[in-house]
């Protein structure tokens, strides 16, 4: 079996006719397919509103009490059910969860080293089974970014890792590739020129970029989760922009393809 893991950030999530056009393509998108989504923009507009103010180290969202309820509600709740409402008026069988829901994605409140994440999962297992058979009966999975411990704790847990670590449970047992939707069209090397794509990114480049600060914020995470889902086994990884997701189903040239091996850059 073939699979697809199609993750969207929350700066597409946050507009609304962005966020249809995207689901329409995802709709189009052909064969068995999981969508994972975000909302961290949403999440921090909703908490500034209510006067709990955003903070993020390296597009990872520190996450006190207040936070995580704040969190629950955006991504769990109106994100979550809007997608899933959306997509079964494009005829898709849309199935809305959290990690907690059928124990879809066990996680552990991740250890206080020097910095303090507070309420955040580092995930440990993901339910294959009960996905596999959900796509089997060809129901679409749409998983957003809240797990639990399995001991009644909710925590939040950046959607990039829940995409990559669907992607290495199920490569286990079927084909997958794993696609990052964003509102940029790929890794840039200037983050406002859209034309400076970096088609191709393997580790050594990554380390170097990061270093010179090219690369930052919320693509660490992304490119993180990336290089670790190819090396466990996914198949291929792309990221890119949500417009273009139809054109990467089809292997045509757009955004930034990750890979493991060696070249030089320049
Ligand atoms: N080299 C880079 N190329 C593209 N985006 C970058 C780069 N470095 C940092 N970024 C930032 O990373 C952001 C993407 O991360 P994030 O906001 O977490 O994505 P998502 O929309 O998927 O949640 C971009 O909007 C951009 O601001
Ligand atoms: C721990 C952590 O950082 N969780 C993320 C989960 C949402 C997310 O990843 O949303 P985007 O894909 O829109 O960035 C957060 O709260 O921002």
């Amino acid at each position: 079996m073939n699979v697809s893991i199609i993750k969207i950030g929350g700066n597409v999530i946050d507009f609304p006719e962005k966020l249809d056009e995207f689901l329409e393509l995802f709709a189009q998108f052909p064969g068995k397919k999981i969508l994972v989504h975000g909302g961290g923009v949403m999440a921090s507009k909703f908490g500034e509103s209510m006067g709990v103010m955003p903070q993020m180290i390296d597009g990872r969202r520190i996450t006190d009490k207040d936070t995580l309820e704040i969190v629950t509600m955006v991504y769990a709740g109106l994100i979550n059910k809007q997608i899933v409402a959306k997509l079964q008026g494009l005829d898709q069988n849309a199935l809305g969860m959290t990690g907690a829901d059928a124990n879809l994605i066990q996680s552990r409140k991740r250890p206080v080293k020097s910095i303090d994440y507070g309420y955040v999962g580092d995930i440990e297992n993901v339910n294959i089974d009960f996905l596999q058979n959900l796509l089997d009966e060809d129901i679409v999975p749409v998983v957003c970014a809240i797990t639990h411990d399995k001991k009644g704790q909710l925590l939040n847990t950046n959607a990039d890792s829940i995409a990559s670590e669907i992607a290495t449970s199920l490569s286990k047992k079927m084909t997958v590739n794993l696609y990052f939707c964003f509102n940029k069209a790929g890794v840039l090397i200037d983050e406002k020129n859209d034309s400076s794509i970096i088609p191709l990114i393997n580790e050594d480049i990554y380390a170097e970029l990061k270093k010179e600060n090219v690369i930052h914020s919320g693509m660490i995470p992304k490119l993180d989760n990336a290089f670790a889902a190819l090396n466990k086994g996914v198949n291929h990884v792309w990221i890119g922009k949500a417009e273009n997701l139809l054109f990467a189903a089809k292997g045509k040239v757009s955004g930034t393809n990750i890979e493991t091996h060696k070249y030089d850059l320049y």
